[in-house]
């Protein structure tokens, strides 16, 4: 896909001018100072910059887990801005999943049980058999009963994938998500992004340190000093 198909396509999350202000006791720390960012089924974006540039807030802010001080996000062309915690609970399990450098896996939990844990209140049927197919999907068929301790830290990480991918959404956010794997492994998550985007439409967005990431993303953002410094694209633009 080229940037002009992709500017037909609905995007799935958007910040329009979106500040963020931290108050720590006094000091006014403004983490992002006016994004606007905008990301659609399909594509894979990575996150760049230096430390302290942003990059974690921004993943928040995009993953509802932190509101803006100024601006708007927009999840599904739907303003969320101003919903109220337990909504925004409900539009983020909804439509986001969540992978991190460390995995956060629960180490007495076999990988199965790992992938349905955001399922448990659901009082869902399928989810078992959701779970088996996410984790044969990611090449652990043969690791269902395994449990962290049993697995290298490339099979957490699927795991961890295949967990953020059990109630299907259509964002993943992921932070450092080759951090604590050597490059061959990293490569092969990397892969698995890709076919995720691919596959499943998902918008992929990756807070990353790892000039690797930017390879396999169809977009580079950088960050610097909370706002979005240069873009890069894939698309020969
Ligand atoms: N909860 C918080 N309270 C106060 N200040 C914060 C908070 N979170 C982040 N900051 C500040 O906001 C700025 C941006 O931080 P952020 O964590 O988003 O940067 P980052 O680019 O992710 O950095 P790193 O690459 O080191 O993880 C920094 O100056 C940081 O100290």
């Amino acid at each position: 896909m080229d940037t002009d198909d992709f500017a037909d396509v609905d995007p799935v999350i958007e910040l329009r001018g979106v500040r963020k202000r931290y108050d720590t006791g006094g000091e006014i720390v403004e983490a992002l100072k006016g994004i606007d960012f905008v990301a659609r089924p399909g594509e894979f974006v990575a996150i760049m910059g230096p430390s302290g540039s942003g990059k974690s807030t921004m993943l928040n802010v995009l993953g509802l887990l932190d509101a803006p001080t100024e601006g708007v996000v927009l999840l599904n062309g739907r303003d969320v801005t101003d919903l109220s915690d337990e909504e925004m609970t409900l539009e983020r399990k909804r439509s986001i999943g969540f992978v991190f450098q460390n995995f956060y896996l629960i180490p007495t939990l076999t990988a199965t049980e790992n992938v349905e844990v955001p399922t448990l209140f659901d009082d869902d049927p399928t989810a078992h058999d959701r779970a088996i197919d996410l984790l044969s999907r990611v090449g652990l068929g043969d690791r269902l009963e395994h449990r962290p301790n049993q697995l290298s830290g490339g099979q957490k990480q699927r795991v961890a994938i295949a967990r953020s991918l059990v109630n299907r959404p259509r964002i993943l956010l992921a932070d450092e998500p080759t951090g604590n794997l050597d490059r061959e492994t990293g490569r092969t998550i990397l892969e698995e992004f890709t076919r995720i985007k691919e596959e499943d439409d998902v918008a992929v967005i990756a807070v990353t340190h790892d000039s690797q990431v930017t390879k396999y993303a169809d977009r580079t953002i950088n960050l610097v000093d909370g706002l979005i410094r240069t873009e890069e694209d894939d698309y020969g633009t």
